[in-house]
């Protein structure tokens, strides 16, 4: 089973092709990173009570307002009012810098690491041919050996990020959207990462044209990534464990070995600046 990594920066279009990649004809799962990243600090979570022990002091908007519908000031089923995503967002990529954003990934990205585990276990369950983890801080937080293959979504012209960013979260201010564009790497430097794994092990497609157009770039790498992973594997995989555990640690040793390569690169590039 293949382990698709699809990666990009904020904006760039990981949804829309997840989107194309779990409806027909591929109809694959896809573990989605920022969505568990969302369940794992529903009110009642653990997630939720170390965010409130660590930010609610500092951050008075941090809860929704309490409203009838969503259960008043306990929250639904007294447990607790939800998060205020966009000023906790605006503490952890603006005002509170990277201190509060460290914060909070050390609480939240354990728990979507272990979901994360969880999910893929049941993928490789099911017979999947590939499973795709939509995962937007794939190379920051380490994701990248466990992957077969990586799918950068990626724009040309940090321009046309900007731009689809401000339309679809209209609450953002430009200085709120350029503030959570520099919290990751930039998406063009993700692209050459991916490249530098070589071919079959990372590709690009660049989303600053149409969704037509994506939606063939996508196709392309698809057509690709099957014939070098066919379901037959797939079942052989789930048949006989030992080989897929095998297959799982040679994959992962390629990947840190990619990974260690590339970190080896700059450092060399930079040493001669
Ligand atoms: C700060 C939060 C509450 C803001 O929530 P909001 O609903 O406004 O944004 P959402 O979660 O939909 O994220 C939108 C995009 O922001 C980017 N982003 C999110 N978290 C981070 C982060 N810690 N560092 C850099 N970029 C991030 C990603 O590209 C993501 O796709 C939320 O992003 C969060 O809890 N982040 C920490 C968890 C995390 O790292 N999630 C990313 C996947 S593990
Ligand atoms: N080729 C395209 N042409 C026009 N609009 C696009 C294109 N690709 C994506 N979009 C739009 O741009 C916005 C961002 O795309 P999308 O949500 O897929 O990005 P993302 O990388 O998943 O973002 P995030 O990191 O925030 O989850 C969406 O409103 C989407 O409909």
């Amino acid at each position: 089973m293949l382990f698709l990594g699809l990666t990009g920066s904020i904006a760039t279009g990981k949804s829309t092709v997840s989107s194309i990649l779990a409806s027909a004809p591929y109809n694959l799962p896809v573990i989605d990173a920022d969505k568990i990243a969302r369940q794992v600090v529903e009110p009642g979570t653990y997630g939720y009570r170390q965010i409130l022990t660590n930010f609610a002091a500092s951050t008075p908007d941090l809860l929704v307002p309490p409203t009838s519908e969503n259960g008043g000031e306990n929250g639904l089923q007294g447990r607790g009012r939800a998060l205020n995503r966009p000023a906790l967002g605006r503490r952890v990529f603006g005002e509170g810098g990277e201190a509060d954003r460290k914060t909070l990934n050390g609480i939240v990205h354990p728990a979507v690491r272990r979901e994360m585990y969880k999910q893929m276990l049941w993928a490789y369950l099911r017979g999947h041919w590939a499973v795709i983890l939509d995962v937007p801080l794939l190379f920051e937080s380490g994701w990248e050996p466990l992957c077969g293959t990586i799918l950068v979504v990626a724009v040309k012209d940090p321009a046309v990020q900007m731009k689809r960013l401000r339309a679809r979260d209209e609450h953002l201010t430009q200085e709120d959207a350029e503030n959570r564009v520099k919290a990751q790497w930039d998406v063009r430097d993700k692209a050459d990462r991916c490249l530098s794994r070589g071919k079959g092990k990372g590709t690009v497609v660049w989303n600053d044209g149409g969704k037509e157009d994506l939606r063939r770039q996508v196709d392309q790498v698809m057509l690709e990534a099957k014939a070098s992973s066919p379901q037959w594997w797939a079942y052989l995989l789930l048949l006989l464990p030992p080989i897929a555990a095998l297959s799982g640690a040679v994959n992962y040793l390629q990947g840190w070995w990619m990974k260690k390569e590339w970190e080896r690169r700059k450092t060399q590039e930079k040493a001669k600046l």
